[in-house]
């Protein structure tokens, strides 16, 4: 029987009528609309299609939105400037730089996404990438969970698949996805999701050597390596629910890590691309500014 897609366009189109709701409710009880500032640099084509997305979804939510768009030739010592600023603007509650940040043009110093990142004030820190965020996640008491593993576990939790005691693959282990993901899962009491923690996970990568094998292993298999659709349908015990990061430009077309049809041939559940995990990472990008205007409320 061919796999159920799970939709995370509908999912996420849920999630922000939710917030939406509670953004209402936050400006009824007398507090200023939450206010999201991101900040653009260079002129990467899908990051300008991300942030326009990211701003559309604000205006809907009733969440107000600002966009920075600076130059590629922008220097560290600039751009530091300017989030120091938005650090220090009171109106703005949430602060997201788009990544990936542009290579350095011409002679002048590159960008460290790094440095950047650690700039971001945690109370602000919409994306979940400063360190004092990724430690409270560590330590599994969170303020922010970052927005793609985030959207994952909502997603699995609305469509009732649970993880306690399933092995959860996660082929990935970047700061955004991978990492944080692996590390949501494995929680013990559920504090990064209702329901969704105590699994057992492992972190695989492209490096990984018995990598078949692995997947093979999975009852829950999240593919976030970024290589167009590395993940074949013999790597993928059947019955598997399958979830694809990947978001992969190929000659026009967009393609996961998964390959899809031969996927859908053996799993029980999988997201296509697009249409699955994409839509969710803005979704929870608007929970956590209400989150964020709410923390900033009470302190
Ligand atoms: N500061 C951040 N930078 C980046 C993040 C992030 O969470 N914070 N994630 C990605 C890009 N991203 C959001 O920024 C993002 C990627 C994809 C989608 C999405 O909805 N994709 C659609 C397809 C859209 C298309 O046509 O390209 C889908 O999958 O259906 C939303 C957000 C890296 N940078």
């Amino acid at each position: 029987m061919p796999a159920t897609r799970l939709d995370g366009k509908k999912i996420a189109l849920e999630i922000r009528a939710e917030v939406a709701k509670a953004v209402e409710q936050f400006v009824a009880e007398g507090n200023a609309p939450p206010k999201l500032a991101a900040v653009l640099v260079g002129e990467d084509p899908a990051s300008q299609v991300y942030v326009r997305n990211k701003e559309r979804a604000c205006e809907k939510t009733g969440i107000a939105s600002q966009l920075d768009r600076l130059p590629a030739s922008t220097s560290p010592t600039e751009l530091l400037e300017r989030i120091d600023q938005l650090n220090r603007d009171p109106s703005v509650n949430g602060i997201l730089v788009q990544l990936p940040l542009p290579q350095p043009t011409g002679d002048g110093p590159a960008l460290d996404e790094r440095a950047v990142l650690d700039a971001v004030d945690p109370i602000k820190d919409v994306d979940a990438f400063s360190p004092i965020n990724v430690g409270l996640l560590m330590q599994g008491r969170p303020r922010f969970l970052p927005c793609t593993p985030h959207g994952i576990v909502q997603m699995l939790h609305r469509c009732n698949i649970a993880t306690a005691a399933k092995h959860v693959v996660v082929v990935g282990r970047s700061e955004i996805v991978g990492k944080p993901m692996a590390m949501m899962l494995a929680q013990k009491d559920g504090s990064c999701g209702p329901e969704t923690a105590n699994a057992t996970v492992t972190i695989a990568h492209s490096r990984t050597k018995n990598l078949k094998e692995i997947c093979l292993s999975a009852d829950i298999l999240i593919a976030a390596v970024g290589r167009p659709e590395m993940i074949r349908g013999d790597m993928i015990q059947p019955g598997a629910v399958v979830v694809d990061v990947g978001i992969n430009r190929v000659e026009d077309r967009l393609v996961g890590d998964v390959a899809f049809d031969e996927a859908a041939e053996v799993a029980s559940a999988i997201t296509p691309v697009p249409g699955g995990v994409g839509p969710l990472t803005i979704a929870m990008l608007l929970h956590n500014t209400l989150l964020a205007a709410k923390l900033q409320a009470a302190k």
